[in-house]
């Protein structure tokens, strides 16, 4: 089984989706990761991430950058690979590693901004994750935080603001909901019934595709 999960920043969907491993026993893919990792690398080792030429040539370093640094979390890495991602070659170079992950015997699941719509299309189930640009600001502050990074709300609100319209409004597999995605709304919900609302949905798609 694989399990599409796409959302905006901070909509819970890099939550929903390592509960959804969890639960159905998959391996999980953060593809945010791979274009953090673009970006980190970027930014500690030089090139303009104006520069296609430039970002493509990072992907190669992916491999060198610890998963587990927590400048990936950064608000600068976070614009950085908001910027570079939105370059054809990019998602070009990270394309195969995506449809490898989701094509491995065991099933998957990948979250991340077009899972549903190019990497994974004919997944088992979709979930397109949101909730509101103020409700995602206060998350993503109070996450911030607790990794030793304090943030300002309305800082963190405009960089939001404006990686949503970044990544909605690319040419190049923006992100949107899959036509046949559940949408779910988080603003209202704890993480708790977030994860619930997320596995009766993938559980109800499965039994229908039964
Ligand atoms: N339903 C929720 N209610 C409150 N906080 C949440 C909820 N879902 C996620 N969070 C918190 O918000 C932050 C961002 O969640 P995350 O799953 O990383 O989002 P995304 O992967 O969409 O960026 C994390 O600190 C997470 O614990
Ligand atoms: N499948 C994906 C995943 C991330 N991204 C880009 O990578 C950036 C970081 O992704 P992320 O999922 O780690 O970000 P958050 O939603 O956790 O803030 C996003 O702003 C997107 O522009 C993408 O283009 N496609």
């Amino acid at each position: 089984m694989v399990i599409a999960v796409d959302g905006p920043a901070a909509s819970g969907k890099g939550t929903i989706a390592r509960a959804l491993a969890r639960h159905f026993g998959l391996p999980h893919m953060d593809t945010g990761m791979l274009y953090r990792a673009v970006a980190l690398s970027m930014f500690r080792f030089g090139g303009d991430p104006g520069s296609e030429f430039e970002a493509v040539r990072a992907c190669d370093g992916v491999a060198q950058i610890d998963p587990t640094d927590e400048e990936l979390r950064s608000e600068v890495v976070s614009s950085i690979a908001s910027r570079i991602s939105a370059y054809p070659g990019v998602r070009a170079a990270l394309l195969e590693r995506q449809r490898s992950f989701a094509a491995g015997a065991d099933g998957a699941v990948l979250d991340g901004r077009d899972i549903g719509t190019v990497i994974a299309p004919h997944a088992t189930a979709k979930l397109f994750v949101t909730a509101s640009p103020e409700v995602r600001a206060r998350r993503r502050v109070a996450e911030l935080l607790a990794r030793g990074m304090p943030s300002h709300y309305e800082d963190v609100l405009i960089d939001i603001r404006a990686r949503d319209e970044r990544d909605s409004g690319r040419e190049a597999a923006p992100l949107a909901k899959a036509e046949d995605a559940e949408l779910l709304d988080t603003s209202e919900m704890s993480i708790e019934e977030a994860i619930a609302a997320a596995i009766g949905l993938v559980e109800a798609r499965v039994k229908a595709r039964a």
